[in-house]
């Protein structure tokens, strides 16, 4: 079995309750969301893949390629501490493109028995495979939510119609507002704050790495 991997590499978690946390990421390539039309970034089809801010495809020759999970393994530890090191314990973010449709109950059990705890960053379109230790879902407006329980909901806002008061009865520990990049940042993290101010269920989660200049 391989994986259609676009990118591993050690950074901090920039996002969420994690913010902060130095882990491995493991973006696969490939996204159910994602039309693959270029000229939909700029006319949108509806969803994310108009503001999307990460390159996934790993096909168009930007690198990525098929890997098993003893070599995405080999890699990870090699980019991280060895664990007799350090009490911290090791933690691997698969994200993406969309993680779901490919992370396994078999990698899933690789990543465990070298000692990482393994999270997970999704659109929610897809259930979360047992075990995984730390589920982020961040629902788009026009997909159906199936996966509606985890640790944290991190909401892109604002996306039109798609207001936060319709998650904040579902089965998630941390709510978070995440103002949407683009050309209207600023504006979106005003109102994202303001949000908060008054509906204080939610937090506002700045993506951190962006401010800092890293992955
Ligand atoms: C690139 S996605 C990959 C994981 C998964 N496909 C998803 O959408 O959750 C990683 C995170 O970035 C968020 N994101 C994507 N584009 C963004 C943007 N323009 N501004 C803020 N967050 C964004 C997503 O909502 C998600 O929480
Ligand atoms: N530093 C950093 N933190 C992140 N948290 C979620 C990310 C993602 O693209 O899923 C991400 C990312 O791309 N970089
Ligand atoms: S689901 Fe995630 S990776 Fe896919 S286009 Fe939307 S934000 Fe990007
Ligand atoms: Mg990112």
């Amino acid at each position: 079995m391989s994986y259609a991997v676009k990118e591993l590499f050690y950074t901090l978690q920039g996002e969420g309750a994690q913010a902060g946390r130095a882990a491995v990421f493991l973006r696969f390539a490939g996204c159910n969301l994602w039309s693959g039309l270029e000229r939909d970034r700029e006319r949108g089809p509806g969803g994310c893949s108009r503001w999307c801010d990460t390159q996934f495809v790993g096909t168009n020759g930007a690198g990525g390629g098929r890997f098993t999970s003893a070599e995405l393994l080999a890699e990870a530890v090699a980019l991280t501490w060895p664990q007799e090191q350090s009490s911290a314990q090791r933690m691997v973010v698969c994200t993406g493109g969309e993680p779901l449709l490919q992370l396994d109950t078999p990698l899933v059990d690789a990543m465990h028995a070298r000692g990482f705890l393994v999270a997970v960053e999704t659109n929610g379109t897809r259930p979360v495979p047992q075990g995984i230790d730390w589920v982020c879902v961040s629902p788009k407006a026009g997909s159906e939510l199936v996966q509606r329980t985890g640790n944290e909901l991190k909401l892109v806002f604002p996306q039109a119609g798609f207001e936060p008061d319709r998650f904040e009865a579902l089965g998630f520990t941390h709510f978070i507002l995440q103002p949407m990049d683009g050309p209207d940042r600023v504006r979106n993290t005003q109102v994202a704050l303001e949000y908060c101010l008054e509906h204080p269920q939610w937090r506002l989660g700045i993506q951190m790495h962006k401010v800092l200049g890293i992955p």
